[in-house]
């Protein structure tokens, strides 16, 4: 497990420099995320590297969390070639509160979930990361010039499926995140056309279908869904989960929530006494 003071280091590094960069506390292997070695084979010279991430609050994770970091990729039968768990450190819309996990317990946690990805989906390569980014399109950026061609470290291209769930699809496509809608339309250009980004987007209980239609049929989101670039898929009962279900039972002494997250999970919330009245 990663140790306290490497998470806080790691955190502190994020803060004192100017340049968006990601901090990554753990690698399921030293190559992560490439196959072999920090740089391109021969073989596959020309081969993107396509990564799925999941970035999320982790406050804490849940059975719903785990399976969109698990979801397959849309636009091929073949696999990620590597997965991503991301913190950020700047959230666009939450500031911590006095019964929130720590940023060390919450990356304590999503080691835990990386583990239990590798033990649901055996070869998969999972890595833990922390950014200080609060938008989708600042976070493909920050990987691409850490891992990519313009980080000199590989000839290769790296592009990135985004999963996440309906609640923050509204707001990918929220122009108060941007400055504006001519910004937004830009950036979302660059984000999708120019990157080769996609999102995966799963459905909530909170959201309806006929809610769905009318938004994915706006100009702003239609073009991208046309392009295969945003894809909505189901993810069952868990689309009733949420991380502050969890919080609210603990609070309230109630029993019943160890089963909306993994048994790793719900042992280090129990273990460290996290989310109880202050
Ligand atoms: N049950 C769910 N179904 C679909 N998407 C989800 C679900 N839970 C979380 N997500 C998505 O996962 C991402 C990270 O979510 P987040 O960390 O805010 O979880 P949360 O459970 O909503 O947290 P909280 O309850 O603390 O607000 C977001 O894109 C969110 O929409
Ligand atoms: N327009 C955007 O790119 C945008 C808007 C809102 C949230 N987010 C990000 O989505 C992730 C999940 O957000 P919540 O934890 O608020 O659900 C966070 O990293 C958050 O910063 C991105």
């Amino acid at each position: 497990m990663t140790g306290q003071l490497s998470v806080e280091d790691a955190i502190n590094r994020l803060h004192s420099t100017k340049e968006r960069s990601i901090e990554i506390v753990f690698r399921s292997d030293n190559f992560w995320p490439f196959k072999n070695h920090m740089g391109p084979t021969p073989a596959d010279d020309q081969e993107d590297v396509i990564i799925s991430v999941f970035d999320s609050s982790f406050n804490p994770p849940t059975l719903a969390h785990l399976s969109i970091a698990l979801l397959c990729r849309p636009d091929s039968t073949f696999p990620f070639d590597a997965h991503l768990l991301l913190l950020s450190v700047t959230n666009a819309d939450k500031k911590l509160t006095p019964t929130d996990a720590t940023y060390v317990q919450r990356v304590e946690m999503m080691i835990l979930l990386a583990h239990d990805m590798m033990a649901s989906q055996p070869g998969i390569r999972v890595a833990v990361g922390i950014i200080d980014e609060p938008t989708f399109v600042g976070k493909c950026r920050v990987i691409q010039q850490t891992f990519g061609k313009e980080s000199g470290k590989s000839t290769k291209d790296i592009r990135m499926w985004f999963g996440i769930g309906w609640d923050t699809l509204l707001r990918l496509f929220a122009p108060r995140y941007y400055g504006g809608m001519d910004a937004m339309e830009d950036q979302l250009e660059e984000f999708f056309d120019r990157d080769g980004s996609g999102v995966i987007c799963a459905r909530r209980g909170d959201g309806t279908k006929d809610e769905e239609k009318v938004f994915l049929a706006t100009d702003v989101v239609k073009r991208w869904v046309d392009d295969g670039k945003v894809v909505m898929v189901d993810i069952g009962t868990y689309g009733g989960y949420s991380s502050t279900s969890i919080r609210d039972a603990i609070a309230n002494g109630e029993d019943g929530w160890r089963s909306m997250c993994t048994s790793s999970i719900a042992d280090y919330v129990r273990d460290a006494a996290l989310y109880g009245k202050v």
